[in-house]
């Protein structure tokens, strides 16, 4: 016998009965609060609300939740749990103010089956994540990207060669810049402009690990995890197979650029690269760092070339629909900079509305729309909502952030007005669009080098050339209906446009003095 029980016996049972029940009213209520989760979607059982999801284009569907739910929306995916954040206080109040709890990353089964387990975006909060986020603060801080400018004015000038000489492959060529500079800050490897064996190989391995393990498939097999263990030859398992053939192309894609560099190194030859830094840290043979600096560097290298130039066809589609934008940025460019010379670093401070349309390609469409999930360690209570722990996922909607409707801060979000960021007195405003980078200890490490990569290249562009209309045999302009990709990156499916010069008949030999000078 208990000791409460005693101790109940000797009181009387009317009052004993009360008690009781008072207390388990007490308790309901009480741990009720405790699990009064954000309100959401109906979810089925088992399932969820898997079949409620645009699974292609997410962003859409949690918009329509936002809308219904407010800023904080909770759902689920068969057992994982999904926390959608749908306005930027609230996102920097969690991911942010409470980032000792929010800083982890949902882990899924398929990372490892396609072999990109060495991806920091897709790390635990644990030493090892520690680790290689210093290795990247060390290349990567506002500092230390300063020491890239040269490469990326560099390359930013070839961009325009190719651009002059064949303008219809500018997607080419912009895919082009971004892997380049990618590629020499990171191992001081010079791409070759076209068909580059590294360049393709990282293409490949990355569109391979998006375009296959879509988010429905890998929830899946979280829920189902025998479904790992089906052998890749077995009938039917195409799945397993594309897993296999992406683990092979990942596993190549880690080495052989850091062999370049490696050999590179011993040869006497190599140049300035995040890699070269890294190994003049490494004081005595360690492969457990050598490791960690392929993974770094593999990182860096297969996260940094996408996002860049789907920020950069975002900025030519905006020129095309928005020519007095193009124009009003053109004469400024003219009247601080001249026509003779291109813009550098040393202008962006003088050129503000330059500075707009930057930013407002930023926010017109994130190219990251739901950043990259968050997950929480522990249980927390937030604006009397229970946020449960054990890995739920934490979605940043940066698109919705970016786009919506009722938001004071963007009116008319679909339309591209780089003007919004401008305050009454016609100064720029201390709005930087920092939220499409992402939020607390895991915001976009390579976000100082991708801001001046697109900076450049949109700068320089709008210097050299008119982005307008192509025509057909008719002569007429030919119109264009954007279409977009959809995945964790998004950019506008090719279009046709036009890179016209702004000095009718340009030559390579003018634009080479415009460098020059
Ligand atoms: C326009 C260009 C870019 C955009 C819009 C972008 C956006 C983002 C976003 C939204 C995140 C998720 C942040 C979060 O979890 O809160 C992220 C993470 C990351 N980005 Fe970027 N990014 C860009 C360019 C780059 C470049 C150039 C690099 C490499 C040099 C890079 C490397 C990474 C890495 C490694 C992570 C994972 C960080 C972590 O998990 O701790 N990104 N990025």
């Amino acid at each position: 016998m208990s000791v409460g029980l005693l101790h109940l016996d000797a009181i009387n049972p009317t009052l004993c009965l009360v008690l009781t029940a008072a207390f388990i009213i007490v308790n309901r209520l009480v741990a009720g609060k405790a699990r009064f989760l954000p309100p959401g979607p109906r979810p089925l059982p088992v399932v969820g609300n898997i079949f409620g999801i645009r699974v292609n284009e997410p962003w859409i569907t949690y918009k329509e939740w936002a809308q219904i739910h407010g800023n904080i929306v909770y759902s689920r995916l068969f057992g994982q749990e999904i926390i959608i954040l749908n306005s930027e206080e609230v996102a920097k109040d969690l991911l942010e103010r409470r980032s000792y709890n929010y800083s982890d990353r949902p882990q899924y089964i398929t990372t490892d089956l396609f072999g990109w387990s060495f991806h920091l975006g897709h790390h635990s909060y644990g030493n090892e994540f520690r680790q290689k986020r210093r290795q990247f603060h060390q290349a990567f801080h506002t500092k230390a990207a300063l020491k890239y400018r040269p490469i990326q004015l560099r390359r930013v000038n070839q961009l325009l060669v190719h651009l002059l000489e064949t303008p219809e492959n500018y997607v080419n060529h912009l895919q082009t810049l971004s892997a380049s500079i990618i590629m020499e800050v990171t191992y001081g490897y010079d791409p070759a402009p076209n068909h580059d064996h590294l360049v393709a190989l990282v293409e490949r391995a990355t569109a391979m690990f998006i375009n296959e393990n879509t988010a429905d498939k890998a929830i899946i097999i979280n829920a189902l995890p025998f479904l790992q263990y089906i052998p890749h030859w077995f009938p039917g398992a195409n799945f397993q197979r594309k897993a296999l053939q992406c683990q092979n192309l990942t596993a190549e894609m880690i080495e052989a650029p850091f062999q370049y560099t490696k050999q590179s190194i011993a040869a006497g030859t190599a140049i300035p690269s995040m890699l070269y830094d890294l190994f003049s840290r490494m004081t005595e043979d360690d492969p457990s760092y050598e490791l960690l600096m392929k993974s770094s560097t593999a990182t860096a290298f297969s996260s940094g070339s996408e996002t860049s130039s789907s920020l950069l066809k975002v900025f030519v589609l905006a020129m095309l629909f928005n020519p007095d934008v193009q124009r009003k940025a053109q004469l400024e460019i003219d009247a601080v900079v001249g026509r003779k010379r291109l813009p550098d670093f040393s202008d962006r401070p003088s050129l503000p509305y330059v500075e707009a349309v930057f930013r407002e390609t930023l926010r017109w469409c994130p190219v990251s729309p739901l950043g990259v999930p968050h997950a929480t360690t522990n249980d927390d209570n937030f604006e009397g909502y229970f946020i449960p722990k054990a890995g739920a996922t934490i979605v940043a909607n940066i698109w919705f952030v970016a786009m919506a409707q009722n938001d004071d801060k963007y009116p008319e979000p679909s339309k591209y007005k780089p003007e919004r960021f401008f305050t009454a007195d016609g100064k720029l405003n201390d709005d930087t669009v920092g939220f499409v980078f992402g939020f607390g200890r895991r915001i976009c490490v390579g976000r100082h080098i991708a801001d001046a990569t697109a900076w450049a290249a949109i700068v320089s562009i709008l210097a050299v050339f008119n982005v307008t209309k192509a025509k057909d045999e008719h002569g007429d302009d030919i119109e264009v209906i954007p279409q977009w990709t959809d995945g964790v990156t998004i950019h506008p499916l090719p279009f046709p446009c036009c890179f016209e010069p702004r000095l009718r008949g340009m030559t390579s030999v003018d634009l080479s003095q415009m460098m020059q000078s």
